[in-house]
């Protein structure tokens, strides 16, 4: 996947996101999430495909490993360049995906890249602690993910900008940090608590970054997309 910003397609439909897509070309990156692809399908990315876009497809899976192997097989063969799973369904669950990625991937396809979500970018220390009842704090549980998603062989992470340097620092350069949770400092954070810019973002050796609502919410996206893209890559 390209180093561009990803733009999480949040939208309800096919037809809304395709007019959003309009203004822009098939260099940028992509992210289907649960409302648009539960909604619309495999057919919304054969779409986003056929307009040349790389694709995240952000369905967070995370199930007994048998499930998550035999749904990890089918999406393989939808074309994607990267999925994802849940960290917390453990080191099996993850080893599952990555065997029924290998095994869906048709012949002279790239296998899609795979992440772990290790902490989502909307919990906070207090969370980990009262709600999910962590001893650790909440950078111990997100290296602890990082950790365990590298030892079952994925290819990297989701995580806030926060802990991307640790990160890096542990599970080398190579593997990524996918970071969602990018503001700017006059957009709110709405239910986001680990919040960055994207210089931050950039700084702090997040691989990629994922930003949804400060450029779909914008009045003029394509702007939105360029300066945030222009700040990411240090150019403003
Ligand atoms: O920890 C996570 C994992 C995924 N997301 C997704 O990223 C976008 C962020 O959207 P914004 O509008 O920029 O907040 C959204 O699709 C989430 O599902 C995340 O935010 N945090």
């Amino acid at each position: 996947m390209k180093t561009s910003p990803i733009i999480a397609l949040d939208f309800e439909s096919a037809e809304k996101t395709i007019e959003f897509l309009r203004a822009f070309n098939g260099d940028v990156n992509v992210k289907v999430g649960m409302q648009l692809y539960y909604k619309e399908g495999p057919a919304i990315i054969a779409k986003l495909k056929e307009l040349g876009f790389d694709i995240f497809l952000d369905l967070k899976l995370h199930d007994i490993p048998n499930t998550v192997k035999s749904a990890m097989q089918s999406l393989a063969s939808l074309g994607v360049d990267l999925v994802n799973v849940h960290a917390a369904g453990g080191k099996t669950m993850m080893e599952s995906a990555l065997e029924g990625l290998d095994k869906g991937t048709p012949s002279g396809m790239k296998r899609p890249s795979i992440i772990g979500v290790t902490q989502l970018t909307s919990t906070d220390e207090r969370q980990v602690r009262d709600e999910q009842l962590i001893q650790a704090s909440l950078r111990d549980s997100v290296l602890h993910y990082a950790k365990l998603t590298k030892e079952a062989g994925l290819d990297g992470v989701v995580c806030s900008v926060h802990e991307a340097s640790i990160i890096q620092e542990v599970c080398g350069s190579e593997f990524l940090k996918v970071t969602p949770g990018i503001r700017l400092p006059e957009i709110g954070a709405h239910d986001q608590k680990r919040i960055a810019t994207p210089e931050e973002a950039r700084k702090e050796g997040s691989t990629h970054i994922v930003v949804g609502r400060a450029i779909t919410g914008a009045k003029d996206p394509l702007a939105a997309y360029e300066h945030i893209n222009a700040r990411w890559k240090g150019m403003e």
